[in-house]
Order: C-alpha cells, then sequence, then structure tokens
C-alpha cells in the first residue's frame, strides 16, 4: 500500500538526507497557490520524481515545510497516494497541517475572492464509503475510529482570526463548510443546489482525503478555502467555471494569503515557545 507505515518513513528518511530543517508546520498550497513557498527565507526545494514539489524553509522565523501542488482524485492517483504526503509529514515531525484550496463558493453571501476557513467538511467520498482509511488500520498512525467533528481545530482557527482582524482582512474572510466531490469534471446547476441545501458553503475536488489521514494521526488542522469563482444557481447565469479563472483568482488572492499565514505562524510561534 502506497501509505504504509514503511513507505512512509523511507521516503521521510530519505528527506531527512537532503534537509537538515525539522519543520513543525507544513503547507499545502493548492490551485494557483504555489507562491505562498516563494516567501520562505532559507529555503531548500526538493522535487519529487512526481509533482509536488517540497520546499523546506522558515516564515516569521518558524520552521516550516510547504508542499506546492498536491495529488488528485482526479488524475488518477488512488486516495492512498493522495494522502501519502501528509503522513510522510507526520513522519518527519510536523505537528501542524495548514491545507488550501481554491473552491466554488455555494453560499449566496460569498464574493469571489472572500477567504473562507474551513469550518467543518462533507465527504462525498466518505458518505459513498471511499473513506481513506479504509482497510487495515496501522496504530502506529492513529485509532480505529478517529474523531472527526474536531478536526478543524478551535484554537488555530481563533489564531487565524486574530491574524485577520491585525491585517485588516475582516471584510473578506468567512468561515463555512467545504464539500469535495472526485471532479474533474465542475458541478452541473442541480448539483449545485443539492450542495446548497446539503449545507456546504463551497465546493472543491481535494482537501478532506488529506485532512482524514492528518487528523487520524494527531495533526492540528487550519483549512483554508479561497474562493475562486461563485457556482452556478441558476439556468439563465451566462458565466461558465472554468480553471483558468480559478487560478487568476488565486493569484490575485495568493498576496493576502501569504500575509496571513505569515502572521499565523508568528502567533504559533509565540504559542508554542514558553517565554
Ligand atoms: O483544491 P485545489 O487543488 O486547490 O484546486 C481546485 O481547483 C481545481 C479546479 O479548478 C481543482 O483541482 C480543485 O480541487
Ligand atoms: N468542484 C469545484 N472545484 C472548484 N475549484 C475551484 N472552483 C471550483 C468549483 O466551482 N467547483
Amino acid at each position: 500500500r502506497r501509505n504504509s507505515y514503511e513507505m512512509c518513513k523511507e521516503t521521510a528518511d530519505w528527506l531527512r538526507a537532503r534537509t537538515a530543517q525539522c519543520p513543525k508546520t507544513a503547507i499545502i498550497c493548492g490551485s494557483g497557490l504555489g507562491g505562498l513557498a516563494e516567501v520562505l527565507d532559507n529555503k531548500t526545494y526538493i522535487p519529487g520524481h512526481q509533482n509536488p514539489i517540497l520546499v523546506f524553509g522558515e516564515l516569521n522565523g518558524q520552521p516550516c515545510v510547504c508542499m506546492q501542488g498536491r495529488f488528485h482524485y482526479y488524475e488518477g492517483y488512488s486516495v492512498g497516494m493522495v494522502t501519502f504526503p501528509i503522513r510522510v509529514l507526520f513522519l518527519l515531525g510536523v505537528e501542524v497541517l495548514i491545507v488550501t484550496n481554491a473552491a466554488g463558493g455555494l453560499n449566496p453571501s460569498f464574493q469571489v475572492g472572500d477567504i473562507m476557513f474551513i469550518r467543518d467538511h462533507i465527504s462525498m467520498f466518505g458518505l459513498g464509503g471511499q473513506n481513506p482509511l479504509r482497510g487495515p488500520n496501522d496504530e502506529r498512525f492513529g485509532v480505529r475510529f478517529p474523531c472527526m467533528s474536531d478536526a478543524y481545530e478551535q484554537d488555530l482557527l481563533s489564531l487565524a482570526m486574530e491574524s485577520v482582524q491585525e491585517l485588516g482582512f475582516v471584510s473578506f474572510t468567512r468561515e463555512g463548510v467545504y464539500c469535495q466531490l472526485a471532479g474533474p469534471s465542475y458541478e452541473t446547476i442541480a448539483e449545485c443546489r443539492v450542495l446548497q441545501a446539503l449545507g456546504a458553503d463551497a465546493v472543491g475536488m481535494s482537501t478532506i482525503p488529506e485532512v482524514i489521514v492528518a487528523r487520524h494521526c494527531g495533526l492540528r488542522i487550519l483549512g483554508i478555502s479561497l474562493i475562486t469563482n461563485k457556482v452556478m444557481m441558476s439556468y439563465n447565469s451566462q458565466e461558465k467555471a472554468n480553471h483558468e479563472e480559478v487560478l487568476r483568482i488565486s493569484v490575485v488572492r495568493a498576496e493576502a494569503l501569504q500575509k496571513l499565514v505569515t502572521c499565523l505562524l508568528g502567533k504559533l510561534g509565540e504559542s508554542t515557545n514558553p517565554l
């Protein structure tokens, strides 16, 4: 199995031989958000033989590692492969996972360019029986039946909200429920209406398997969705979802997101360094 303890350990050891940096925080950069990694100081780039690239460095004085890009299920990877980097990060000693993505806004009050902190998620995979933890459980990662009602940590969310206040980002910051579909096709209008009725605020094609596996091994998680488009709810709408627009909006908000994550890491450092 791709995300077995032995395979993850082998990759973690391989990485340790290439960098002396010991990050406590990992950031997964969503679509168009790879630039987050460029602001790290003392960078070490470690390209995998496939995407994604790992960038080790420091942000606001805190050691961290950014994953530029991710494995998507719609690309043909198994959920084991999609979540393999999470277990590698855990074995590297990472404790905090900041997971970002580009998502379509379902909540009618959301605007394009809003930053949504993920409060909770709806896993269409999970509901359909495709949980990344399916199969024999390895206790070295976590328990057989992990709790998910607390997957997105309240303390991290509070620190993130403090950062939002300090940076003056309140007007474009939201909280909500992220829902993941397999992709790669975007949603139909009827599907969007169903997802909205289910209580989802944003929709994408990533993140949840990563979060489930991260929560299983005890990582503290902050989820951030960038609302890159409003999904279609009406047959009269002339707009059409497209990836070019998703990337364009991500890039527009990338700087704000960089500032937010930088500020948050400073706060995390303060909260974990008992000076
Ligand atoms: O979730 P990330 O990888 O940020 O990207 C989102 O944007 C892409 C679609 O435009 C899909 O990959 C979807 O999941
Ligand atoms: N599924 C889905 N993923 C997205 N990623 C960015 N925008 C969207 C969207 O509208 N739908």
